[in-house]
């Protein structure tokens, strides 16, 4: 059988971008349309375990025939593949943590030209969590809610996309209007705001925990991620749900089928 999607993916060369490279290419129903990097910023195929011959480029060719882009590439990639995905009609998976309101604005705005899905968990395990965060925080309204994530030595944006996300869908659950906590935490806890902390060390793949905190007792609601390639799966899924869908906004909830649980935004 021949291979039936074609993917662009953004961000070719760093964590991420490779993990979904080579998951792709392990695919039969998978190919690559084009791998974009920044100029100079190519990898050796050879030395990343990706198809010999293999190469990447920094602009997407003219007569590009792709389905969906795959982004990875940060906050400081998101435009660029954003405007590729509107300038080429490409189904957008997007990953990217870290963005401006501005920036979501813009993929809000896209999504009446294509479908777009944007997630800053590609994980099941976190759509699950976001459940559970939900239900605890709507059972447990008056408790203190604490989330501590932890991620690699060189995650560029903090708190992480999925920690903010797991805020919100607890703040949502108890209809709270109150903000997030000030990163100076000094002085005492303002009644029913949500607050971070943040560990960067090391290798860590990625690392969440909910901790709801009332008198005398607390509930703890952790996800360890120790493989980057759950992520990148889950993109994989997402890009395959997506192609094909009309213009709009979708979630890694509806990729996952999962009607009557909360997303993983
Ligand atoms: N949703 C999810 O499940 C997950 C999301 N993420 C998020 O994905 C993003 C990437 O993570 P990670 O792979 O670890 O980060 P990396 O820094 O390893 O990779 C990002 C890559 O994008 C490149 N890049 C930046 N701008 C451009 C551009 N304009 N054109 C082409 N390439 C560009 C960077 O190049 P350079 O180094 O030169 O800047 C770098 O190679 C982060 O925002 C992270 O939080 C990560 C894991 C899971
Ligand atoms: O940068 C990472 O590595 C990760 N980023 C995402 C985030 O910001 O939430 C998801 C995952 O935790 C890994």
């Amino acid at each position: 059988m021949g291979k039936s999607l074609q993917l662009v993916v953004c961000g070719a060369a760093g964590r991420m971008g490779q993990a979904v490279l080579r998951l792709a290419m392990e695919d039969s129903e998978l190919s690559i349309a084009a791998a974009l990097v920044r100029p100079g910023n190519e990898p050796d195929p050879a030395a990343r375990s990706i198809q010999p011959g293999f190469s990447y480029t920094t602009a997407a060719p003219k007569d590009l025939r792709a389905d969906v882009l795959v982004d990875f590439s940060g906050s400081s990639g998101f435009d660029a593949a954003l405007d590729l995905a509107r300038a080429r009609r490409l189904a957008l998976v997007s990953g990217s943590t870290g963005l401006s309101e501005a920036q979501r604005s813009a993929m809000q705005r896209a999504s009446a030209e294509v479908p777009v899905l944007w997630a800053a968990n590609f994980s099941a395990g976190i759509a699950v969590l976001a459940h559970l965060v939900e239900q605890a925080a709507r059972l447990l309204p008056d408790w203190d809610c604490e989330i501590i994530e932890a991620h690699h030595r060189h995650k560029r944006d903090a708190p992480s996309g999925t920690a903010l996300m797991l805020g919100e869908r607890s703040r949502q659950a108890r209809g709270s209007l109150q903000g997030d906590a000030a990163i100076d935490r000094s002085g005492p806890r303002q009644d029913g705001s949500v607050g971070y902390a943040v560990i960067r060390a090391g290798d860590i793949v990625g690392e969440h925990e909910v901790r709801l905190a009332g008198p005398g007792e607390r509930v703890e609601l952790i996800h360890r991620a120790s493989d980057r390639d759950v992520f990148a799966r889950g993109a994989l899924r997402a890009a395959r749900w997506l192609a094909g869908q009309k213009p709009g906004v979708y979630s890694m909830a509806d990729a996952l089928g999962l009607t009557a649980a909360p997303d993983s935004r």
